[in-house]
């Protein structure tokens, strides 16, 4: 059995090492356009911001490891196009040279883009995603030129707030813009946004939220940018504003979610039976919402390959759904989420209510001690626990793993309150802030 992986990063990894590890009689194909592989972008504002030496530790693999297991790998060769009924892929190396693979099993890991926002002057220079390990390296080069002063940065999502704090660490002058009223919008709600929003602000950061890019002026290089309410110096413009599914190669043969995504199933099998699709191109299925919708995440793209490989092998596996679990550390202070935020659900539609509680984190005669605030967001009727989201200076993250198990397994508020949470002064109180979150539901 013959099987080409198309896009050979966390999520084409996943299924190759799958592949590779558990099924020995299989022939693997690795096939990525870009240089490197298994970048970790979550990395770029560390680097950039120079909380860590480098970016040499930001990779995880290489192309030699799949080679020693047996793969085939070809780097800097883009797969331009599929001929799905003689199941072929033809690629191009950037020499120019074209050769064609053939395959029994294709596995699209072809990823995401950033959302081009598409405005006038957008071809000056100086203006730069943040997707690839090159686009970290444009912008940590430019962040390092002494006439580089003023930043600005587009979207407030978790990538333009990451970088925002980065540019701050270098001393740069840096302007935060959203169309959305709060940073980290499409994650949390109000009383943890305006918590990010003071933070942002108070580290020097300029917020200017409900406000929206209309164009980019300069004459080869950006030097202003033009708003719906002004006009700014920049000397960089960095644009954040989400990604979409990398689905070109597929469009016209394979069923698309409506955001273009590969739609699934859940063995990551496409609408063609030989091809299955993973990561960031792909659709997903939220236990949240209870049906399929779009959240590019490395752990998502790492679980979807995973599926993918068993059942590309042989094993029928069938993936849970996900609960899009995330998390942001900047300036000390730390934001976890699960699920849905309030805005979120009822967004989609979901009748919910929420309870919050804020308290220290340990008892008062510990030295060492912190504010944590919970909110576990729940359907009104069900009682069903469909989202949460925890922040502290200190590291609570591990609570949220919790709650999405909790989501998965569909445990409702009323089940949350006398769970058994371990109580030791180091970590929390004996009234514990989770406990007592469920317990004052409504
Ligand atoms: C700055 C930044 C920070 C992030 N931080 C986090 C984080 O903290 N936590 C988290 O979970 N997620 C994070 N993410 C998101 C995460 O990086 C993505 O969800 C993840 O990369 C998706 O993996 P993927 O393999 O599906 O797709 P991609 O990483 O997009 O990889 C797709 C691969 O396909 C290749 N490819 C595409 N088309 C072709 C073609 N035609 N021929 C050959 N090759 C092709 C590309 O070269 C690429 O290597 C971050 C992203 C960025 C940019
Ligand atoms: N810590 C992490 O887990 C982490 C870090 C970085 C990236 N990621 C993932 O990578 C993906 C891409 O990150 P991202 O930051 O680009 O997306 P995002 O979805 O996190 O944020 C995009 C932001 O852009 C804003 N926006 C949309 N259109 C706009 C416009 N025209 N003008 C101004 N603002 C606009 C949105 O309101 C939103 O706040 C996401 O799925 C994200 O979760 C995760």
């Amino acid at each position: 059995m013959k099987t080409v992986i198309v896009g050979a990063n966390h999520g084409g990894i996943a299924a190759a090492n799958t592949l590779l590890d558990h099924y020995p009689d299989q022939r693997v194909v690795m096939i990525d356009q870009n240089t490197n592989i298994s970048y970790l972008g979550c990395g770029t504002a560390l680097w950039v911001g120079r909380q860590i030496d480098s970016y040499q530790d930001l990779f995880y693999t290489k192309k030699e490891d799949f080679e020693k297991k047996g793969a085939s790998v070809h780097m800097e060769t883009t797969v331009k196009k599929i001929d799905f009924e003689r199941k072929v892929v033809f690629c191009e190396k950037t020499d120019g040279r074209t050769f064609e693979e053939s395959y029994d099993k294709l596995i699209l890991a072809t990823g995401s883009l950033p959302i081009d926002p598409n405005l006038p002057g957008q071809n000056l220079e100086h203006i730069s995603f943040l997707k690839l390990f090159q686009d970290g390296q444009n912008v940590d080069r430019l962040i390092g030129r002494m006439d580089v002063e003023h930043v600005a940065v587009i979207g407030a999502g978790y990538i333009g707030v990451e970088i925002a704090e980065a540019a701050i660490r270098r001393g740069k002058k840096v302007k935060l813009f959203d169309i959305a009223d709060t940073s980290l919008a499409g994650y949390y709600d109000e009383w943890f946004t305006k918590d990010m929003d003071h933070l942002l602000e108070e580290k020097g950061i300029e917020t200017h939220f409900k406000e929206r890019v209309l164009a980019f002026l300069g004459t080869t290089f950006v030097e202003r940018i033009v708003t719906d309410h002004g006009d700014y110096k920049t000397d960089l413009v960095i644009s954040a504003i989400g990604f979409r599914p990398n689905t070109v190669l597929g469009m016209d043969h394979l069923k698309l979610f409506k955001n273009g995504a590969y739609c699934v199933d859940c063995h990551q099998q496409t609408s063609d039976p030989d091809v299955y699709a993973v990561g960031d191109c792909a659709a997903i299925y939220s236990n949240a919402l209870k049906k399929k919708t779009y959240i590019a995440l490395a752990t998502n793209a790492v679980r979807s390959g995973i599926v993918a490989g068993h059942n590309v092998g042989g094993t029928a596996l069938e993936e849970t759904g996900v609960q899009g679990s995330n998390g942001i550390s900047v300036f000390g202070y730390h934001m976890v989420s699960t699920g849905l935020s309030v805005k979120a659900a009822q967004k989609s539609g979901l009748d919910v209510i929420y309870t919050d509680f804020e308290d220290w984190q340990r008892p008062g005669f510990m030295k060492k001690n912190a504010k944590v605030k919970v909110r576990i967001v729940y359907e009104k009727d069900s009682r069903r626990i469909v989202g949460a989201q925890m922040a502290s200076t200190e590291d609570i993250s591990m609570g949220i793993h919790m709650f999405s198990l909790a989501i998965e397994q569909e445990v409702t508020i009323d089940q949350l309150k006398l769970l058994d949470l371990f109580f030791l002064p180091h970590f929390n109180q004996p009234y514990n802030y989770i406990t007592m979150a469920a317990l004052s539901a409504k």
